[in-house]
């Protein structure tokens, strides 16, 4: 190849780069929540695509936080270990059996799997569980199903964020890498571990660490206007629009969309979801102004 022939190929190259180069300026230092949905975890290369994904933006100068779901992987070990299990107010019903499992799955695992892919390119990523350093602490949720309060088992509300450790970890130039268990408060229920939807835990991790973005990964391209009966995207909506539309949505949109509203109304600066069954979805975030998916915005961005 001559030298000519080696320019012409390498200039596109170059080209792209320089058009990210205002996304990454303005995200430079900043920290970035993403949580990765357990059904965009399913296929081995979205897994590896995702995991350069989050170790470019690290050498980017960003400060990628990852918090990782696991519900179709928890489903089907609790399916082999002969429990039954089943999903009220988009939350599963979690006895203590299902409890055991569900720590062995997301800690023991899917968090050591994502943590392996990152690896792959460096000493960066670090596991945790949010009972390490007292990071999540939770409380029994009682949902209100039918105006009436029900009891789940051992689903964790949070009540308390520890941010230390994931600080020092980023302050560490690492990836944290969060499975969404909390320990229980003292007192009363002492002694237990929670089991928190990964939704909710990313949107109150990133509200607490100061993120810029949260980035909710999962299996459909965005948040669908009139789900199921169409496939129309909403890209872009203000957290009073979405408060507006959270009783008309349904099963796992729910945690997802609450996340995101409570991640905006807290600080973070956009939230959106995306299509993790796009190789490289967070990248494409990166080369386009409004993004792939759905954004969440605070009100007072609304008109921009
Ligand atoms: N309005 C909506 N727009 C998009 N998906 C929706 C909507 N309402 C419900 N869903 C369902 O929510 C699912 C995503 O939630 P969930 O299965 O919990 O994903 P994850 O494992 O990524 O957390 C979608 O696959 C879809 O079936
Ligand atoms: C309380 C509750 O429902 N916890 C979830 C935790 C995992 C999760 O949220 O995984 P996804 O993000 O893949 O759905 C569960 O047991 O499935």
């Amino acid at each position: 190849m001559s030298n000519q022939t080696r320019k012409h190929t390498a200039l596109p190259k170059a080209r792209i780069l320089v058009e990210a180069l205002p996304w990454l300026t303005r995200h430079h230092g900043k920290t970035v929540v993403i949580k990765f949905g357990g059904n965009a975890m399913v296929d081995e290369d979205l897994k590896a695509a995702f995991a350069q994904d989050v170790v470019f933006l690290r050498h980017a100068g960003l400060k990628p936080v990852v918090v990782h779901g696991g519900g179709p992987q928890i489903s089907a070990a609790l399916d082999r270990h002969g429990i039954v299990s089943e999903f009220k107010a988009g939350l599963r019903v979690t006895t203590e059996d299902a409890m055991d499992v569900v720590r062995m799955v997301l800690a023991g695992q899917v968090q050591r799997e994502l943590v392996g892919l990152l690896n792959r390119h460096g000493p960066l990523a670090v596991g945790l569980t949010g009972e390490d350093a007292h990071t999540l602490t939770a409380t029994r949720h009682t949902p209100e199903i039918d105006g009436e309060l029900v009891d789940i088992g051992l689903v964790g509300e949070i009540t308390e964020i520890n941010t230390g450790a994931i600080e020092a970890l980023l302050a560490d130039g690492r990836i944290p890498v969060v499975s969404s268990i909390a320990r229980s408060q003292d007192g009363g229920d002492k002694g237990h571990v929670y089991n928190v939807n990964a939704d909710t835990a990313a949107a109150a991790l990133a509200a607490a660490l100061g993120a810029e973005t949260l980035m909710v990964l999962t299996d459909v391209e965005g948040l669908y206007e009139d789900w199921p009966h169409s496939d129309e995207v909403i890209s872009r909506l203000t957290a009073s629009q979405l408060e507006k539309l959270l009783p008309e949505l349904s099963s796992g949109m729910v945690p997802k969309m609450e996340g995101c509203l409570h991640a905006v109304r807290g600080g973070v600066h956009t939230a959106r979801v995306i299509d993790g069954r796009v190789p490289h979805s967070i990248l494409l975030e990166i080369f386009t102004d409004e993004g792939i998916g759905t954004m969440v915005v605070p009100d007072e961005q609304g008109e921009s």
